[in-house]
């Protein structure tokens, strides 16, 4: 099921999916009443809905059936036989034990104490127990490693779609529950019903219990000889139901509608950040030293009194006498008292023996447990549905800046760095009114050095995100990158040219060579890794902000050794830095960024608010509000006198 590539997408547009339709059905199952539901909400069972789950169940079952059964095939038809053949098992289980029962009273009924067919069939029935306990054993262990494969491919696929997908692509928040959900139901493999989870292999409970009943009802007509046992058995099963039904209505009828509503949603998206906060090691100390604790603590009580409904008024028995009245009187308990009645009744029959009574009862029991069963699987099922069509629909997401076949060109390596042309380049964070760029415009040659200056929120990191294509301008813009638009080309391919150092770098929870992915054959000449801190492989006590700031730039060295870099990009890389480690940092930018002959054989952008190291950029980009207001060499700005002057002189 590999997905065609969406159309082509203007940018900030509305998002397109390839095939749409299971996309938008999955979103239209969203809404409930017209209020969008929280990611893994239950639909409610309206007729729409009904109808929008055949629709993800026709577009979706097949390809997650065919991805199971390429799994191992025979082990899923002997799962499928196997769980057939146990639900004949009860049905087996009490006919035994009815025979011995009705042996047992012949016995005492004819005071003639030869046990001999007795103990045969008590035999029997512990040989049945022993095979049963067996095939169950073995159908248990087929099972799991079914229920292990299905659940690796479908993690695999989940985290697959996952690493793929670009900022663009995730900011969108509809896409981001669609994962979300797509997560339930990969979980939902993680055994039988799972947490309420239903996943296409519990379908085959469905199927066992469907045996189950149909080898019930099969004992039940044979036993049923006359119009007298027929009455018996329409008196049995409705007394039975009775009760079930008298507890299901008065269950609804104080059911409040379990998906929830904005508000909940809210809410609980607040409880989870104020948890998050509390509990997460990087706020403790602004925690403590700010006393934010009673804060945390009184956003936290009031979002969970929202989504415990503790906030509500509820509505109590008294306010309806009539309800408190029923709600008193115990009607399950009197009907369950009635089930006893075919006993009675059964036993002044001549042709009902104890035994057949007790399989006659065991029997009408299974096949109303059953169906309990059966209607509380499929109401399961339904909501498996929904999560089911969010896998297959996450799936076929593709990144959005991924360009589509037609479009797509191959990498123009240079050989002698990036050259970069911006025209009009603006762009705005989604949910944000003020552009983060706008307008942005400057060429840069194959090779050449660049320093990106400018006041704090100017909109530097921004521009560095739009250059190492992690964010989509505006459709107006353009990128050209070596001559070629950058809109044409893979980001995968593109980003195998870059190397970066980000603000926020990531502190990879892993050992100082894997934070820098050091690897002894591939360190070149100017030992870039000299910057990483020598420090044990397992830092009993973690490490400081320059130390980690130091694998970071070791981490983007590493890299720029290879050939096809063509672009070192760092953002603030000397921030954290004491200054021998600053210069050292300019100095491996210089070396790594030429041929052994001396040649520039790579561009490098910096931002940085340090004004004596952006002087030794050949081009200096000066930022304010979004805009790149002055660009040229530190000589050319500074003789300009204007903001970039003003900035140095303040500098200095
Ligand atoms: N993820 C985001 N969502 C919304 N707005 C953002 C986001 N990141 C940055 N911004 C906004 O975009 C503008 C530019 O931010 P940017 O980080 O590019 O500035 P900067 O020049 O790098 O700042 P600094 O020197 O402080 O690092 C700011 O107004 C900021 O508030």
């Amino acid at each position: 099921m590999r997905p065609t590539h969406p159309p082509r997408r203007a940018a900030n547009d509305e998002p397109q999916h390839p095939q749409a339709p299971l996309y938008h059905a999955w979103l239209a199952s969203r809404l409930a009443k017209g209020v969008p539901l929280t990611p893994g909400a239950q639909r409610p069972v309206s007729r729409a809905h009904v109808e929008l789950a055949v629709a993800i169940a026709r577009r979706s079952c097949r390809s997650v059936l065919a991805l199971l059964c390429q799994l191992h095939p025979w082990r899923l038809t002997a799962m499928v036989a196997m769980d057939l053949f146990r639900g004949v098992f009860p049905a087996f289980r009490g006919y035994s034990q009815a025979l011995i029962i009705n042996e047992l009273q012949t016995v005492i009924s004819s005071g003639n104490f030869l046990c001999e067919r007795l103990f045969r069939l008590i035999a029997t029935e512990l040989l049945r127990v022993a095979l049963e306990s067996c095939f169950d054993s073995f159908a248990t262990a087929n099972e799991d490693i079914i229920q292990s494969s299905a659940r690796f491919v479908m993690e695999y696929r989940q985290m697959e779609q996952r690493v793929r997908m670009d900022g663009p692509t995730l900011a969108d928040p509809n896409i981001r529950d669609l994962f979300h959900e797509s997560d339930l139901f990969v979980r939902s493999f993680n055994g039988t019903a799972n947490f309420g989870l239903f996943s296409p292999l519990d379908l085959l409970r469905i199927l066992t219990l469907v045996s189950e009943t149909a080898s019930h009802i099969l004992i039940l007509w044979t036993m049923t000889s006359n119009r007298t046992h027929l009455s018996l058995l329409t008196f049995s099963i409705i007394s039975y139901i009775l009760p079930l039904l008298i507890s299901w209505w008065n269950k609804n009828t104080e059911y409040v509608d379990d998906y929830q509503d904005v508000k909940t949603a809210r809410a609980t998206a607040k409880q989870n950040k104020m948890r998050g906060m509390a509990q997460s090691d990087a706020y403790r100390a602004e925690v403590i030293l700010f006393g934010l604790g009673p804060w945390i603590l009184d956003n936290w009580a009031k979002a969970r009194k929202t989504t415990l409904g503790l906030d509500r008024r509820r509505p109590f028995a008294d306010d309806h006498p009539l309800g408190s009245l029923l709600s008193n009187i115990n009607t399950t308990g009197i009907l369950i008292a009635l089930q006893n009645i075919p006993v009675v009744l059964a036993m002044q029959s001549s042709s009902t023996t104890l035994g057949s009574f007790t399989l006659y009862r065991s029997s009408v029991e299974s096949i109303v447990f059953s169906a309990r069963q059966l209607v509380q699987l499929l109401r399961m099922a339904y909501q498996g549905v929904f999560l089911m069509g969010a896998f297959c629909a996450a799936m076929e997401v593709e990144p959005r800046l991924q360009p589509s076949k037609e479009a797509l060109v191959p990498y123009p390596r240079s050989g002698k760095g990036m050259s970069l042309e911006l025209r009009n380049v603006s762009y705005t964070y989604p949910g944000s009114r003020e552009p983060a760029l706008k307008n942005v415009s400057f060429s840069l040659a194959a090779g050449e050095t660049l320093a990106i200056v400018g006041l704090n929120g100017s909109g530097k990191s921004t521009l560095a995100h739009v250059l190492l294509r992690l964010l989509e301008f505006d459709a107006a813009g353009s990128l050209r990158v070596n001559g070629a638009d950058v809109r044409s080309l893979a980001p995968a391919e593109l980003h195998a040219r870059c190397t970066a150092v980000f603000q926020g770098f990531a502190r990879l929870d892993a050992s100082v060579r894997e934070n820098t992915r050091l690897d002894a054959a591939g360190a070149g000449p100017h030992h870039p890794d000299a910057f990483a801190p020598a420090c044990p492989r397992n830092p009993p006590h973690g490490l400081s902000g320059g130390e980690w700031q130091r694998i970071a730039v070791s981490r983007a060295f590493m890299r720029a050794q290879r050939p096809e870099v063509e672009l070192i990009l760092l953002d603030e890389p000397t921030a954290s830095l004491d200054a021998h480690a600053q210069n050292r940092v300019f100095e491996t930018v210089d070396a790594v960024s030429r041929t052994a002959d001396g040649q520039r054989a790579k561009t490098v952008v910096f931002i940085t608010h340090r004004l004596a190291t952006a002087r030794r950029a050949d081009k200096i980009a000066m930022m304010h509000h979004g805009t790149v207001v002055e660009f040229g060499t530190h000589e050319e700005l500074l003789a300009r006198g204007g903001s970039y002057a003003s900035l140095y002189n303040a500098s200095i």
